[in-house]
């Protein structure tokens, strides 16, 4: 009887520049473990699936909308292409990621799932095939497809997604030295709520800067220019008009920014935010102070992160 269990990252998109492009996973440097686990072993079933864990209430009521459901199915429909039969198998989803957080937690479900399934069938699909299922899921529950969660949720580091030439993200070189502060309020936001208050088209003023921004943040990144990256982590796409759905996000913002953050953002659609540190005396303050200033209830909580290079794992 083989029992396997996959450990599936947070992970926050965007980085204010990137807008559906760039996305990092991230952990807590004190050890402790951001994200869903999903268990997977031998049935006497065709299929069972359990959900638990400190968020699993926020799950939908039936079973059949959970993405990890849909995971299952799209998995079998795939491996029936390729003339193979799915396994009987039970899976076990520990909900560990807050709803609408902005910390990736349907990716944490999706990318989980579809590596034990993976796994447990050894290997029918490769990276890209598998990430090719995970935007598809991802985009199910938001309304369009961006991998900028998932991506990095399932292959580690900081992705930019270049859907060219057979690749659908590539890793990008990163500031070790940095410490990421996560905020999130314990409220919920949806994407897809947050994807539809966006404007439908933008300047050409705001096109051109934006463009700047990220081909001189990605210049940074590969030059290591860390001022230079955290200046421009800038966002004209979504940020100005997302803000109202944070609490207090523009104040808050800049008493960030008055304790020596290097950059301060939304993490995903919100309303988790980040402040970036140049060192853990920075992080330590911001983390003090966010958690003064932004917590709105006791779901809410703050973590101190570094980017997270494994992605999906699983846990011995
Ligand atoms: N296993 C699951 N984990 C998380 N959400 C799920 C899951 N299964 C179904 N859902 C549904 O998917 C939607 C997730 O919403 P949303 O995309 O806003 O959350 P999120 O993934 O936390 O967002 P973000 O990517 O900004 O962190 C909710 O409606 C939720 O009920
Ligand atoms: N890039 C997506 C991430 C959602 O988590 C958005 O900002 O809508």
């Amino acid at each position: 009887m083989s029992i396997l269990r996959i450990y599936a990252p947070a992970s926050s998109a965007n980085l204010s520049v990137g807008f559906d492009s760039l996305g990092a996973a991230i952990s807590p440097i004190d050890g402790s473990l951001l994200g869903d686990v999903v268990q997977i072993e031998d049935s006497e079933r065709q299929f069972e699936l359990e959900s638990v864990g400190h968020f699993v209430q926020k799950l939908p009521k039936e079973p059949q909308k959970n993405i990890v459901y849909q995971a299952y199915v799209l998995f079998s429909e795939r491996l029936k292409l390729r003339g193979q039969a799915v396994k009987n198998l039970r899976l076990t989803l520990e909900k560990n990621m807050p709803i609408g957080s902005g910390l990736g937690s349907s990716a944490c479900s999706i990318v989980a799932a579809l590596v034990a399934l993976n796994r447990f069938h050894n290997e029918p699909f490769s990276k890209m095939e598998l990430l090719e299922m995970m935007g598809e899921l991802e985009g199910r529950i938001s309304g369009s497809i961006h991998y900028d969660n998932v991506a990095p949720c399932y292959l580690g580091g900081l992705q930019l997604m270049t859907q060219s030439l057979g690749n659908i993200c590539q890793p990008l070189p990163f500031f070790n030295q940095w410490y990421w502060v996560l905020a999130y309020p314990g409220i919920e936001v949806s994407t897809a709520e947050a994807r539809a208050i966006l404007p439908k088209s933008y300047t050409r003023q705001d096109v051109i800067a934006q463009a700047r921004y990220l081909g001189s943040f990605v210049h940074a990144c590969y030059t290591q220019q860390d001022i230079l990256a955290a200046l421009m982590m800038k966002d004209l796409v979504a940020e100005p008009y997302r803000e109202a759905l944070l609490p207090n996000f523009p104040n808050v913002r800049q008493g960030c920014k008055d304790l020596g953050a290097l950059a301060v953002g939304i993490s995903g659609s919100g309303p988790t935010m980040f402040a970036i540190a140049p060192d853990l005396e920075h992080a330590q303050k911001l983390s003090t102070y966010l958690e003064q200033q932004y917590l709105q209830n006791s779901d809410g909580f703050i973590h101190i992160c570094k980017v997270d290079n494994q992605g999906a794992r699983e846990l011995k």
